[in-house]
């Protein structure tokens, strides 16, 4: 498993660990140093987020906590009014921590929670990349009584309660309106509910060159991925530019397929045949201007079996890549339809929606397709094609969207404002970018033709799959400051797109 060379690696608790041991003990840096340089950068966020006041700083058993001293005594030499609570007792601590906590200026004391009385700030130092499980007692009333206080935190490394490697939150989790994570951003704060509890993250260098002889499965999407992909040159024909296929549409919901059409359109497609029931053909046809339209055996305006041949003909006519599923509906023949698209088109494929629904408890039936398939299900569409609940899939998104690429031997797209794209490999990559606008119907239209339009395009399944989640929410901000972020329609980000990849290419 290799991240690709797009992404920008998170490294999860033991690599973090193993980053730390080979700078130490290989290149010979000090851990002292590492963490003096831990607690700067602690320190500093601390000043930028509120300047002025008292800092109560909140110490755990381990590193995290003498990450925490390193700070409180900088921000002490700063002129800040600096109170220390630890929850263990001074003499538990051990090694850097223990030698940080004996250059205190100030004393440790008991936690107490009316120390957190007219504080300004305080910062969680109570548990790192060091916790296993749920937080456990005393650092779990401590967690309860910072999150019941007023008082802004910010984190050491990653909020307390979170586990650093998943996203996952046992128990309860600290708050924090910043969180300063060392060396490098762990999966954790970029996948919910972890995302939910860090606030802003600065990443602080520490000191720690390249290097390391680890080897992270996660990492986040930035621009470097929209600036590699192709563009249409000089040569350029229709046919060069990818052909994108959307097979979907049902009475009561041709906008879906005709959004996922035009979205494919817009993200750089050369050509796109829309496969509708042929009872709506012509409804399509007015539609639509540069797409074009082709009729399938429907049964009461939905796909059916019947039409299957013809998405394999015309698969065969055209090649190009296949988005299934938009504005589908439920039907016996649609969901038939879909099944039977999907086991028999060579093509590569992307299904959305009720494409995905036909799949319910059967996704290893995608396994053994011959071209890449790319699943964009949101958490509850997962939880039935994994058959589980939605809690269950938003409390272990990371796990449960790396399960589904595995069982069914695809790019899978967990959609939210922590989209993960996950590989069958346990590839993992995260888009950072929320786009609240982005909440409303369509969008998930737009993102299907989007994604397909860039697997046309011919660059790998994972690339096309994060691009295109990358491309979709950055025209989804664009159409929020053209629009109004509460107005955002889904054509909207369609018309947007085409800037936003412009933008984001530099
Ligand atoms: N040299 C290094 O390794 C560096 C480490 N740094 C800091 O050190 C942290 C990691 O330090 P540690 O490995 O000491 O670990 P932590 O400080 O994260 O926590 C480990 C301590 O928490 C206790 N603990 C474990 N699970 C618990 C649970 N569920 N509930 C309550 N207590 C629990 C353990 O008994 C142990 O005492 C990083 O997050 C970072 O903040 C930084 O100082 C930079 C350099
Ligand atoms: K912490």
């Amino acid at each position: 498993m290799t991240l690709p060379e797009w992404a920008v690696p998170l490294p999860d608790a033991p690599q973090m660990r193993a980053t730390d041991r080979w700078a130490i003990d290989d290149l010979g840096i000090p851990s002292l140093d590492l963490m003096e340089r831990a607690g700067e950068g602690l320190a500093r966020v601390v000043a930028e987020t509120v300047p002025d006041g008292p800092v109560v700083v909140l110490c755990g058993p381990g590193n995290n906590g003498g990450d925490g001293f390193v700070a409180a005594r900088l921000l002490h030499d700063d002129g800040r009014e600096v109170t220390v609570m630890a929850v263990v007792e001074a003499d538990a601590y051990t090694g850097d921590a223990l030698a940080n906590l004996h250059r205190l200026p100030v004393p440790v004391r008991p936690f107490d929670p009316a120390g957190l009385d007219g504080a300004a700030i305080a910062i969680d130092a109570l548990l790192g990349t060091g916790v296993r499980g749920a937080p456990r007692p005393p650092a779990d009333a401590v967690i309860a009584a910072l999150n019941a206080a007023d008082v802004p935190v910010v984190a050491a490394d990653v909020p307390s309660g979170v586990d650093a490697s998943t996203g996952e939150v046992a128990g309860d989790a600290v708050s924090a309106v910043a969180t300063a994570t060392f060396a490098a951003g762990k999966p954790g704060l970029w996948v919910h509910p972890g995302k939910g509890f860090t606030g802003r993250v600065e990443v602080i260098d520490i000191g720690i060159p390249p290097g390391a002889p680890v080897d992270p499965a996660a990492g986040l999407v930035d621009d470097t991925l929209i600036v590699r992909l192709p563009r249409r040159g000089v040569a350029s024909t229709k046919f060069t530019s990818g052909h994108v296929l959307v097979a979907g549409g049902s009475r009561g919901m041709t906008g879906a397929a005709c959004l996922a059409a035009e979205a494919a359109a817009r993200a750089g497609a050369g050509y796109v045949t829309a496969l509708v029931p042929a009872a709506l053909e012509d409804i399509f046809e007015i539609k639509l201007t540069e797409v074009m339209t082709r009729g399938l055996a429907d049964a009461d305006g939905a796909h059916t079996p019947a039409g299957v041949d013809a998405v394999r003909e015309a698969v065969g006519q055209h090649g190009g890549a296949l988005v299934l599923g938009p504005g589908l509906g439920r039907s016996d023949g649609a969901l038939a339809f879909a099944r039977d698209v999907a086991a028999t088109a060579d093509a590569p494929l992307l299904i959305d929606a009720d494409g995905l629904n036909a799949h319910a408890g059967i996704l290893t039936s995608l396994a053994t397709r011959s071209a890449p398939t790319i699943l964009t299900p949101h958490a509850g569409e997962l939880a039935r094609l994994l058959g589980t609940s939605s809690d269950d899939v938003g409390g272990r998104r990371l796990h449960h969207v790396r399960e589904a690429a595995r069982l069914a031997n695809a790019i899978v797209v967990l959609k939210g404002d922590d989209t993960i794209v996950a590989a069958p490999d346990g590839t993992a990559v995260v888009n950072p970018i929320a786009a609240p606008m982005l909440a409303t119907a369509g969008t998930g239209d737009v993102l299907a033709g989007t994604i397909g339009a860039l697997l046309a395009s011919g660059i790998d399944p994972l690339a096309a799959a994060a691009a295109g989640v990358r491309l979709h929410a950055l025209a989804g901000r664009l159409a929020g400051a053209e629009r109004g972020a509460d107005a955002v329609v889904a054509s909207d980000v369609i018309a947007a797109l085409g800037r936003a990849r412009d933008l984001a290419a530099g």
